[in-house]
């Protein structure tokens, strides 16, 4: 193996460490506590683990955490009065609605419902055309904590190829505007894009965020390039049976013989994108209270 491995759960701790400092400050200097409120409809089992997870990264840095579990089967009209109490309520700076939603429930109608100033998923329509324009926006959690990775590893990406598969409006897309932004030159793919393998090879930088595991094999990876692997897929474990193991959308292994670097599943992208949201919910509650907004938690 040559590629170096990123390490973002130790990249999320730092973050989270800077995060926990100014909760403390807001604490100690205006007596204010960020609040994170986190909705999950159904019983999704691998949403649950990340609800838990969230919920506890957010005590950890100090903040106050409101978990809203709703039936599978709740109508449109209570989840959005639910959505409506939490944008009133100021104790709460930052709402995120677990997605997917069940079936009968419209994301749309949903997503932007959310007050956009609390979206700390930065998926509101506001959110979307603020990041497509360039203004300042709340970021989605996952593209930004890969862009961290990135710049972190590269310095300057500027002029650098990227190739982004998956073109979703929570990952692909806001991906694909935050490298814009850096000056990359960017292509996403998708399920229709033709020689795929070939478009990825030319990649700098390749991000996979496609949700099939193991999809991306090293032969698709240009020699020392950068792979960002956004995939979370659980599948049955090779050996022990009954149990099951996380893998992400790039073949791992053949991956990192090719590769200049790349992130591992789990601890890569993962733990990143809980520390963008915290670092959200921060900027969130301190815009909300007309506090100078705090600088360098996530640069
Ligand atoms: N680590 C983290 O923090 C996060 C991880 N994830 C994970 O990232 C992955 C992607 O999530 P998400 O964006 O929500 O997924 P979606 O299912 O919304 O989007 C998947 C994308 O992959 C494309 N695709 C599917 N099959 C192929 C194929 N054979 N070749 C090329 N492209 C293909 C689809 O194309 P088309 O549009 O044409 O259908 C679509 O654009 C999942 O594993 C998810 O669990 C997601 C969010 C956060
Ligand atoms: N509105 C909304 N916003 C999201 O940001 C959102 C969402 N819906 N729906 C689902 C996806 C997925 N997602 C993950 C977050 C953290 C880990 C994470 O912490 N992963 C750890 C370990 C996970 C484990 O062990 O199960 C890791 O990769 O190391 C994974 C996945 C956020 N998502």
């Amino acid at each position: 193996m040559n590629a170096k491995i990123i390490d973002g759960k130790a990249f999320a701790a730092t973050v989270r460490d800077r995060v926990a400092g100014t909760v403390e400050r807001l604490k100690a200097e205006a007596g204010i506590t960020p609040g994170l409120a986190v909705v999950l409809v159904g019983e999704d089992p691998a949403s649950e683990v990340y609800v838990r997870n969230k919920g506890k990264a957010t005590l950890e840095a100090g903040m106050n955490s409101y978990e809203h579990k709703l039936d599978a089967d709740t109508p449109e009209p209570e989840l959005l009065a639910l959505i409506a109490r939490l944008n009133a309520d100021p104790a709460v700076h930052g709402i995120l609605v677990q997605l997917p939603l069940p079936p009968h429930l419209d994301p749309d109608v949903v997503i932007n419902a959310i007050d956009p100033a609390k979206d700390v998923d930065g998926f509101h329509i506001s959110n979307v055309g603020l990041l497509g324009t360039g203004q300042k926006s709340m970021v989605p959690c996952t593209p930004l904590g890969c862009l961290l990775m990135l710049r972190e590893h590269h310095g300057s990406l500027s002029g650098l190829n990227a190739v982004i598969v998956g073109r979703s409006n929570i990952v692909g897309k806001p991906m694909a505007q935050l490298l814009l932004g850096d000056s990359c030159t960017v292509t996403i793919a998708h399920s229709r894009t033709r020689n795929l393998a070939e478009i990825c090879r030319n990649a700098d930088i390749l991000i996979a965020a496609v949700g099939r595991p193991e999809m991306i094999p090293g032969d698709w990876v240009k020699p020392g390039a950068t792979v960002i692997d956004v995939g979370i897929n659980r599948i049955p474990h090779p050996r022990d049976k009954g149990k099951t193991r996380l893998v992400g959308d790039v073949d791992f292994d053949s991956a990192a013989a090719v590769a200049g670097a790349v992130t591992p599943v789990p601890g890569g992208v993962g733990p990143m994108t809980i520390a963008c949201l915290l670092a959200n919910t921060v900027t969130a509650c301190s815009r909300a209270h007309g506090l100078p907004e705090p600088q360098g938690l996530t640069s």
